[in-house]
């Protein structure tokens, strides 16, 4: 099933001279339930494709449909709604909340939501990623790992359709670059997730479902992994 359709998407920064063309008719469908790498050259436009398809940046031309639903047809607060009920966010310096400790972290996207939090899940999702001991902890105690550990675990527990992950801005080594995509690949095949990952770490064809290639704001490669 098709749970996230692109279509003729195009977005442009800045004007005359300084244009850029970041998206120039983009379209895709993504299956329910795959796992799905972004990757290009540097700026190539794999950033703005990520955050075009989760609503956060409007396109110029094109239209975007999460379960069939068109998104940049509703207005602000529907769309606010919509991602925190639909979207998990795995994106570089992990937003954590510092003042918070890690079980506080995992669980404030359900309560912005005003949700109950499903404790059995939520308790299933911080022993899979080896948080337990480190429930109470402060965000500052953990090493980077840690901390992407509990960004992942926050986008998870909301149980969203779609995880949106974006390690591109920041400089993630080879090593942690890869535990994100084994980490992120293990809770697509335990929650059954969908996710879209923008990356620069080539080493992923065996994990991932999908390569999308991007240069020049175009897909130019799109390769499915079918087992
Ligand atoms: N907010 C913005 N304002 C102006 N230009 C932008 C903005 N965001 C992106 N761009 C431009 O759009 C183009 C595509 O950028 P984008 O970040 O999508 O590429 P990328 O492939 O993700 O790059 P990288 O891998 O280096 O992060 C670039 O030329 C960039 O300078």
């Amino acid at each position: 099933m098709i749970i996230l359709e692109g279509k003729h998407l195009t977005k442009t920064y800045g004007y005359n001279e300084n244009k850029v063309i970041a998206l120039n008719d983009v379209s895709l469908e993504i299956e329910e339930g795959s796992f799905m790498a972004v990757v290009g050259t540097s700026v190539s436009g794999k950033s703005t494709l990520l955050d075009v398809l989760a609503g956060l940046v409007k396109p110029d031309k094109g239209m975007v449909y999460l379960q069939g639903k068109l998104l940049y047809d509703m207005n602000n607060d529907r769309l606010t709604h919509l991602r925190r009920r639909k979207m998990g966010f795995v994106f570089q310096f992990f937003n954590l909340i510092s003042t918070h400790n890690v079980i506080e972290n995992i669980v404030l996207p359900i309560h912005l939501d005003n949700r109950q939090v499903d404790e059995e899940y939520v308790h299933d999702i911080v022993e899979t990623l080896g948080l337990t001991e480190k429930k109470y902890a402060f965000i500052h105690e953990l090493s980077d790992g840690g901390q992407q550990r509990v960004a992942i675990a926050r986008a998870l527990a909301s149980k969203p359709a779609i995880i949106f992950a974006d390690e591109t801005t920041g400089n993630l080594d080879a090593k942690s670059s890869q535990e994100v995509i084994q980490l992120l690949s293990m809770a697509q095949r335990k929650y059954h997730e969908t996710v879209i990952m923008v990356t620069h770490d080539e080493m992923i064809a065996q994990v991932v479902d999908r390569i999308l290639r991007i240069e020049d704001g175009k897909i130019i490669q799109d390769t499915k992994n079918d087992e």
